[in-house]
């Protein structure tokens, strides 16, 4: 396994001390800033986190996002009011801090193959997340059912022109073309993100769409954890590291 060295000092990127380029934040949620649980709402939200993420915006001049597979819905529902940049459903549904909606918002699954997804769950033993832009497979009590899941999703993606998404213990169905790779690109075309270099910081397979696009606009990735392979140039061991490294 290749140990990525620390990324640099938070508060002299913040002061701009290192670059020529004011810095553009770009945060994943669960495993990032959350430690992993074992359901989508057994996550624990440390007290402080709304309010450090929101001033940590401020001291960045509005260029903080959050870029989570969750909907924006959900991620109100554990931190509160969100008044950051946010991406949900793996970039699906993307709005700035002044609560404005970036780019078209997707629809839902069809009922029918929502309905399909739901008795495939649960005759198969998935726990099933209903999102408003898709459906996830969660197999985190049982990993061994991984294949059966993706062989499900595989044929209900080609039915429904759908995209897969994988992730930690999960098998997503969201509509086609988003990633947050996309979203983070989005941002970047737009006020207060425009010019600045974009740093994504996150621990799954979806997140490295972001951690790509970082890169490719002069920016870079922070991994959470181990995972291999990574695009990213440095690394971080856990969401407590990601919390110190942030001053959160
Ligand atoms: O992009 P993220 O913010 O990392 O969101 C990815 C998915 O996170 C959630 O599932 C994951 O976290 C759960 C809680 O720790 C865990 O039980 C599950 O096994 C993980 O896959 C969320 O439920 C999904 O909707 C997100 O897409």
């Amino acid at each position: 396994m290749t140990q990525l060295p620390p990324p640099p000092d938070f508060a002299r990127l913040l002061e701009s001390g290192l670059d020529e380029r004011p810095l553009a934040l770009f945060l994943d949620f669960d495993g990032t800033l959350v430690d992993l649980a074992p359901t989508p709402d057994g996550i624990e939200v440390p007290e402080y986190l709304a309010r450090s993420l929101h001033e940590l915006g401020e001291r960045l001049n509005g260029r903080l996002a959050l870029v989570s597979g969750r909907a924006i819905v959900d991620l109100e529902k554990h931190l509160g009011p969100v008044k950051l940049a946010c991406a949900g459903s793996h970039g699906s549904d993307c709005r700035g801090a002044d609560g404005m909606n970036i780019g078209e918002i997707p629809d839902g699954l069809p009922p029918k193959l929502l309905a399909e997804v739901a008795e495939f769950a649960e005759q198969s033993g998935f726990a099933l997340e209903d999102k408003p832009h898709g459906a996830a497979l969660h197999f985190r009590s049982d990993p061994s059912l991984e294949d059966k899941g993706l062989a499900f999703a595989k044929r209900v993606a080609e039915e429904g022109d759908l995209d897969i998404k994988r992730g930690k213990c999960v098998i997503e169905l969201v509509g086609r073309g988003a990633n947050k790779g996309s979203a983070l690109r989005a941002f970047m075309e737009k006020e207060p993100f425009a010019g600045a270099r974009p740093v994504f910081v996150g621990d799954d397979i979806t997140d490295e769409d972001g951690m790509r696009a970082a890169t490719d606009l002069g920016g870079y990735g922070v991994i959470v954890g181990d995972r291999e392979p990574t695009c990213a140039k440095y690394g971080l061991a856990s969401p407590a590291a990601v919390h110190h490294w942030l001053g959160l």
